[in-house]
């Protein structure tokens, strides 16, 4: 006997013929069923898994492509597959190969031929085994470099970080916020040859104007008053790895005419200085603006969205990949219990269900945000409650427009938590109903942007 025994299933409608092939495998110690219909045949495969199916092509009405399509597309398991053809009939064994065989065989046939074209089916069925776990060992990778998420929207975003990672070229990442932008360009430097150099990353609508040219492309000692010593600019400290240069809308005319002159020429000049310094860096941009629409209203050079648009990569709003909401979710609750040394709280399938109502706007980021205020608080109107008010619709926000220029989102948030407590004489529970906000929550808050009421 041999130690794991390799099953195969004989089909066949001629009972001669198949008590003959029937003998032959089990004289060399395979383990063997028979079908004499496509019909019977599947049923068997639902009940036994067989490592091989040797079939005739014509079995009464139906023939072996069909068993063959069925298999390859219905079957649990992966199967070796031949085809028996009769003498002549090439263009049928074309067919089996392309429908997915692993072998044919021209009737009729010796028992050497039939058995080295078994054996020829069960070395193609472990060489895919071997394919699959290395793709799928390959896919757990992509996980590693910290992107979560399995739907077609972000394969392709995963192909393209895996298609340009081996290159230079310049990449600009377009979404919206909180989509992970600067996750996909970590993932990028650390899949590129880059990967052991500097990552710096740098928010343009987040530097003062003044300082601006400076910090990215550095000073002489002296170039303006209070530069009392050289200062290396970003770019340099970059030198050999990679630069992120995030809201990319918001850099002014001048500071797009040096990068414009850095993606041209590889060179730029410190503040104060004539000379050129050549730097190796890789250039990736990100914005949650339409820049196409930005250069038409003449906000944003054209030439330099031609630049930086070599490699576009998009990533999709958590509202056009909801199949990876539940992933995420279980990764933030991890992520966040350990960060906090919190204990494990459970999802219930109710709440999966509406995280996965939820429309959020605000991304990723909001998901992570929400399931840390649920880790910390186990608070399920964290999660779930505030998210379908918040659905309710655009009457319930209140009535004012966003300023043009970049503001910071904690001082705002600040600001509303102390207003609403003034109007409610330091009042808590007033404050925190009047802010829509469960109790517990507003006291969080509280507590992070440390607001004392008395
Ligand atoms: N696919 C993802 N898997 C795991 N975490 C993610 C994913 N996408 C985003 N995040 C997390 O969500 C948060 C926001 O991501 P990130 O800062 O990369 O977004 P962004 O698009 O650059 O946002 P913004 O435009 O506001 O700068 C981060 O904490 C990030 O780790």
């Amino acid at each position: 006997m041999k130690d794991t025994q390799i099953k195969i299933l004989v089909v066949e409608d001629d009972p001669e013929q198949r008590q003959l092939i029937c003998n032959i495998l089990k004289a060399s110690e395979f383990l063997v069923d028979d079908a004499d219909c496509v019909e019977q045949a599947i049923l068997k495969t639902k009940t036994s898994e067989f490592d091989v199916i040797f079939s005739d092509w014509k079995l009464g009405e139906l023939s072996g492509i069909e068993l063959l399509q069925y298999v390859r597309k219905h079957c649990a398991y992966d199967v070796g597959f031949i085809i028996a053809t009769a003498y002549g009939t090439i263009n049928h064994a074309v067919e089996a190969l392309q429908k997915g065989a692993d072998d044919y065989l021209p009737k009729p046939f010796k028992r050497q031929e039939l058995l080295l074209t078994i054996d020829k089916a069960l070395k193609a069925k472990t060489l895919r085994g071997e394919n699959k776990n290395l793709s799928d060992q390959l896919s757990e990778q992509k996980q590693l470099v910290g992107l979560v998420g399995k739907t077609p929207k972000m394969q392709a975003v995963y192909q393209r970080i895996d298609k340009v990672s081996s290159t230079n070229a310049t990449v600009l990442i377009l979404g919206e916020s909180g989509t992970g932008k600067e996750l996909a360009a970590r993932a990028l430097h650390d899949s590129s040859a880059r990967k052991n150099e500097k990552f710096i990353a740098i928010n343009c609508g987040a530097i003062a104007e003044s300082i601006a040219e400076a910090e990215l492309f550095g000073a002489e000692k002296g170039a303006y008053t209070g530069a009392i010593a050289t200062k290396i600019g970003r770019f340099e400290a970059a030198n050999n790895g990679t630069i992120f240069l995030d809201e990319i809308g918001e850099l002014t005319p001048s500071l797009q005419a040096h990068l414009l002159r850095f993606l041209q020429e590889g060179t730029i000049t410190r503040l104060g200085s004539n000379d050129e310094l050549k730097l190796n860096v890789r250039v990736i941009a990100a914005t949650h603006r339409d820049l196409d629409k930005e250069v038409q209203r003449g906000n944003f050079r054209e030439d330099l969205f031609y630049r930086l648009n070599v490699v576009p990569i998009f990533m999709p709003p958590l509202r056009e990949r909801q199949q990876d909401i539940p992933l995420l979710a279980d990764h933030f609750i991890q992520t966040h219990a350990k960060q906090h040394h919190c204990e494990l709280p459970k999802l219930t399938a109710d709440h999966y269900r509406q995280l996965l109502e939820y429309h959020w706007p605000g991304n990723v980021r909001e998901l992570s945000n929400r399931i840390e205020r649920f880790v910390l608080l186990s608070d399920d109107s964290e999660l779930t409650a505030s998210a379908t008010s918040v659905q309710t619709g655009p009457t319930d926000t209140p009535d004012f427009t966003l300023p043009n220029k970049a503001f910071s989102w904690d001082n705002f948030e600040r600001y509303c938590l102390s207003e609403a407590l003034k109007m409610h004489q330091g009042n808590r529970t007033k404050a925190a109903k009047y802010l829509k906000m469960s109790y517990k929550a507003f006291l969080y808050r509280l507590e992070k942007f440390q607001i004392t009421t008395d």
